[in-house]
């Protein structure tokens, strides 16, 4: 469990992370999404001890990191791809840490086993290393303590589609395994296949801690109603216009909604009777869900082309 309370991060003039509150728990992929500058990879960096709050706690199993006993057996990171040693042979950066962690040198070959990489590939020097093995390298750093909570920042940049497909894979059986796991991506394709759940941040502040499919349904500009009964659509169309809602005839046995959620025009239907056989958020994606969540905290929007503006 990572608990944030109040956490807030200021660099100057600049509020970077501002007054944070979340529990992201176990047993699911909490997914961290927010804008160029929105305070990701700073959040995550408070947590692992490496920022320190200007106000506010951030706890790994209700500890600050400071605090905890044996910090790679409680937590997990892979922050930046790119912090290896240039000389040092993926092995030995792994052999490095787990000797100053009291990790037996065994559970090197264990991790690079799990992230695929082979003797050859960690006998190379850091340098030489491509952006996907040196992503690899940093998840096998972060799987080493065999921590109960793990985070990663942009774990899929750099890697090719059966990469993307592996890290997917891991994140959810790490879940599955009951682990907390923290992912940050800009990737909201990726986001809608991996992440359970979602915490989005805006200039710092919160915009939204809920399951992926409600931060989708949130922004959902229709929803298509079918049924096979025309009178009993009739009359959910007549309570949901007196509701407030917007409803047009999609079809002979279809509507479209407008200003009702998908909840309350299933609870609707159900009050009066009418079977439904179709009931979906149409054109929601979370990608449009992040665009409405985040449209006044972008730091740098651009000018949409003709094509985007559409
Ligand atoms: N060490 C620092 N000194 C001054 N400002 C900083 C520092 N680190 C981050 N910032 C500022 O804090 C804000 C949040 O940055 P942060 O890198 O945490 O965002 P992010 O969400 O991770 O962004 P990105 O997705 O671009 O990586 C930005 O305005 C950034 O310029």
């Amino acid at each position: 469990m990572i608990t944030l309370r109040g956490l807030t991060k200021r660099f100057g003039d600049v509020t970077a992370v501002d007054a944070l509150t979340v529990d992201i728990g176990p047993g699911r992929v909490t997914g961290f999404l927010g804008p160029n500058g929105a305070g990701k990879s700073t959040t995550m960096r408070m947590i692992l001890g490496l920022d320190r709050p200007t106000a506010g706690q951030a706890l790994v199993g209700g500890r600050a990191y400071g605090e905890l006993r044996r910090p790679l057996h409680e937590v997990g990171a892979l922050l930046d791809a790119r912090a290896v040693h240039p000389a040092r042979s993926g092995r030995a950066h792994l052999l490095a840490m787990a000797r100053s962690n009291e990790i037996p040198d065994r559970r090197v070959d264990e991790v690079l086993a799990t992230v695929g990489l082979d003797a050859r590939a960690a006998a190379k020097p850091g340098r030489t290393l491509s952006l996907g093995m040196g992503q690899r390298l940093g998840i096998a750093g972060a799987l080493l303590g065999d921590p109960p909570v793990l985070m990663f920042d942009e774990p899929v940049n750099g890697l090719d589609p059966d990469g993307v497909r592996w890290v997917r894979q891991l994140m959810r059986s790490l879940a599955d395994e009951g682990r907390t796991v923290f992912v940050s991506s800009h990737l909201m394709t990726e986001m809608q296949l991996t992440a359970d759940r979602l915490v989005v941040i805006g200039r710092g502040r919160l915009l939204a801690d809920a399951p992926i499919d409600e931060v989708i349904a949130g922004s959902a500009v229709a929803v298509r109603v079918r049924s096979p009964q025309p009178v009993g659509l009739a009359a959910l169309a007549e309570r949901l216009t007196a509701t407030g809602a917007t409803v047009e005839a999609a079809g002979p046995d279809e509507l479209t909604v407008t200003g009702a959620t998908v909840e309350r025009i299933g609870d609707l239907a159900y009050e009066l009777g009418v079977p439904l056989h179709g009931l979906s958020p149409h054109g929601a994606s979370l990608e449009q869900a992040f665009m409405e969540l985040t449209a006044d905290s972008v730091e740098y929007a651009g000018t949409p082309t003709r094509s985007e503006a559409r």
